[in-house]
């Protein structure tokens, strides 16, 4: 299935630092993600999330450590052409309609027919009556559909997300979810908010002060659960010890 990552690994960090000037955002995060795995980034603000996952796209460099996406240095075209990323505050182009968005994208991305594959997401998203429209007179919430869409656009094998629900109404989540869960791809999804979480992955890596402090699956933070505590409380729990 996977014609990459032939370790079966597909996001792998090992020992990676990071400074911004005096201000240590990452202290030797260490991560293997298996091919197909999907996995959430848990963390409070400030955590090394947002950091985390510029790394893995290529967008920073880290100060030590290393990093491969589908057995990939991050900043390789290899790479970039496996990888799909939602940043926390995308923009699409705002003089373009949606539509156009994604075909430009598309084309840019190497799609094979950019104009069929734009108005399949605008479809599976319910974008058609915005199809038109361009994206500065669009609604936040349809503005986010639309930047995942252009994450997803190229048909990457391993997507990062930064707070992909953010905007999105409950119903609107919902069709997010399904589109992201009938993708044959690896993922990573960084989020501060567990429901999410719980909706998107099976695995959650726990990262605070720059460092992976707990790394398991849904069902064993459930197992953790004391005293009828939610799962949310649980990973407050967790996020409290090492703070
Ligand atoms: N461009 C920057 N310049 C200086 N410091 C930065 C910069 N970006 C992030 N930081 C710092 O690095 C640390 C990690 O930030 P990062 O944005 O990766 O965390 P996060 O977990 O994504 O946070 P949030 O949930 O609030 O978005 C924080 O201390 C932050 O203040």
């Amino acid at each position: 299935m996977y014609d990459y990552g032939e370790s079966g690994i597909c996001i792998e960090m090992k020992e990676v630092t990071k400074k911004y000037d005096s201000i240590s955002a990452l202290n030797g995060i260490d991560m293997e993600i298996p091919c197909g795995a999907r996995y959430s980034l848990i963390g409070p603000n400030g955590a090394g999330k947002s950091t985390t996952l510029k790394i893995l796209v290529g967008l920073l460099k880290p100060d030590s450590g290393k990093v491969t996406v589908g057995g990939f240095d991050p900043v390789t075209n290899q790479a970039k052409g496996i990888i799909g990323y939602l940043p926390e505050d995308a923009y699409p182009y705002i003089n373009l309609t949606l539509k156009e968005n994604l075909e430009y994208i598309g084309a840019i991305r190497g799609v094979e027919d950019p104009k069929s594959r734009a108005m399949d997401l605008i479809e599976k998203l319910d974008l058609l009556p915005y199809r038109y429209t361009k994206v500065s007179q669009l609604s936040r919430g349809n503005r986010q559909k639309l930047s995942v869409a252009l994450a997803i656009v190229h048909h990457p094998k391993v997507i990062l997300l930064d707070e992909p629900l953010n905007y999105l109404d409950i119903p609107t989540q919902a069709s997010v979810i399904k589109m992201l869960d009938d993708l044959k791809a690896t993922y990573l999804v960084s989020t501060h908010i567990m429901e999410i979480a719980e909706k998107l992955s099976r695995n959650v890596i726990i990262i605070g002060h720059g460092r992976v402090t707990w790394n398991g699956t849904m069902d064993h933070l459930r197992k953790m659960a004391e005293n009828g505590e939610r799962i949310e409380e649980v990973v407050a729990r967790l996020m409290k010890d090492v703070a």
